[in-house]
């Protein structure tokens, strides 16, 4: 069953074109990543969907409301992890699950989550004392304390250490195992191939490609490179005349081998054939840096999220 679903949306600010034409469907269970670079419309996207924004045209549908006309509805249902929040420095852990759950008609146990995030230690914790893993495991919590059968998580492991941004994601995972729905908007593409189902990639405002991430990856695969060393002499054409190889490259014995198709057995045929050992021969491992560089034309930058204007 299709949990949420975007439709032809568009957005702009003033001239300046947000969102333009963003399609997209979410099935029940799944977490559902969305790339792309800075500014491309992923939080403006998300932000129309949490109906904190209203789009200039397009639908969507989360649980088959419309959260333009059903807000209070959707609030129920929706939970929200939205870029920087913030909370007053004096609130202590506890008090700010406990004021939050109140907002909902059927919550979560405050209790059982503030268990499951592991901040039950810090129960009594001032906000401004938290540490960011801490503040970050906190609003997970918030946004998931109203029982949401759909939540989004944007930028949820900025500004984390490396295994506070491992727990996180177990977390996800098992956040996810209990049937939320997860939109995951990441600038990390290691958290977006590890979490995801399916990623949008999303760039100018468009979405430049919507797959796996093993289906994303191989989409961009379509050029491979080999490389090897050799220290015997051989002639470049040799190689450059093979119907899956578009160019070669030699800088000091190393050599690079750019093509398509078969291109580690018709090289290592080659090779063969023409009697010489290659060393370290290997294959150039695509991932998921390599398929957003393809749709989008730039490379991924894992960086702080940027400074956001006011509506
Ligand atoms: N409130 C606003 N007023 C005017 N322009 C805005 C506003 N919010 C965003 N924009 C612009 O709209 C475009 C899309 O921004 P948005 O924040 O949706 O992108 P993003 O993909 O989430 O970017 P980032 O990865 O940097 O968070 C950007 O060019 C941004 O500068």
């Amino acid at each position: 069953m299709t949990a949420l679903e975007v439709r032809n949306l568009h957005k702009r600010y003033g001239h300046h074109v947000a969102v333009n034409d963003v399609s997209f469907a979410v099935e029940e269970g799944e977490i559902f990543g969305i790339i792309g670079p800075n500014g491309a419309g992923k939080t403006t996207t998300v932000e129309c969907i949490a109906g904190l924004r209203k789009p200039d045209s397009g639908s969507i549908s989360v649980l088959g409301i419309d959260p333009a006309k059903g807000r209070a509805e959707v609030r129920e249902r929706l939970g929200v992890q939205l870029q920087e929040s913030s909370f007053p420095d004096a609130i202590k852990v506890a008090e700010a699950l406990e004021l939050y759950s109140s907002f909902y008609r059927d919550p979560a146990d405050w209790r059982e989550l503030m268990e499951r995030v592991g901040l039950t230690q810090k129960r009594n914790a001032h906000y401004k004392a938290l540490s960011g893993g801490q503040k970050q495991r906190l609003s997970i919590a918030l946004a998931l304390v109203g029982n949401p059968k759909v939540a989004i998580l944007d930028e949820l492991t900025t500004g984390l250490d490396p295994q506070a941004r491992r727990d996180t994601w177990s977390l996800i995972e098992r956040v996810r195992d209990t049937g939320v729905t997860i939109l995951l908007v990441t600038h990390f593409m290691d958290e977006a191939e590890r979490l995801s189902d399916r990623i949008a990639v999303i760039d100018g405002g468009r979405v430049a490609a919507v797959d796996t991430p093993a289906g994303l990856i191989a989409q961009a695969s379509a050029v491979q490179q080999v490389r090897f060393r050799m220290r015997q002499p051989l002639d470049k054409g040799v190689l450059t005349e093979l119907p899956d190889v578009t160019d070669v490259e030699i800088t000091e014995g190393r050599w690079l081998v750019t093509g398509r198709g078969q291109l580690l057995s018709s090289v290592a045929g080659a090779l063969a054939r023409a009697q010489v050992v290659a060393e370290d021969l290997r294959v150039d491992q695509r991932n998921l840096d390599d398929a957003f560089a393809a749709f989008t034309g730039r490379t991924p930058e894992a960086r702080e999220p940027s400074e956001r204007r006011g509506d």
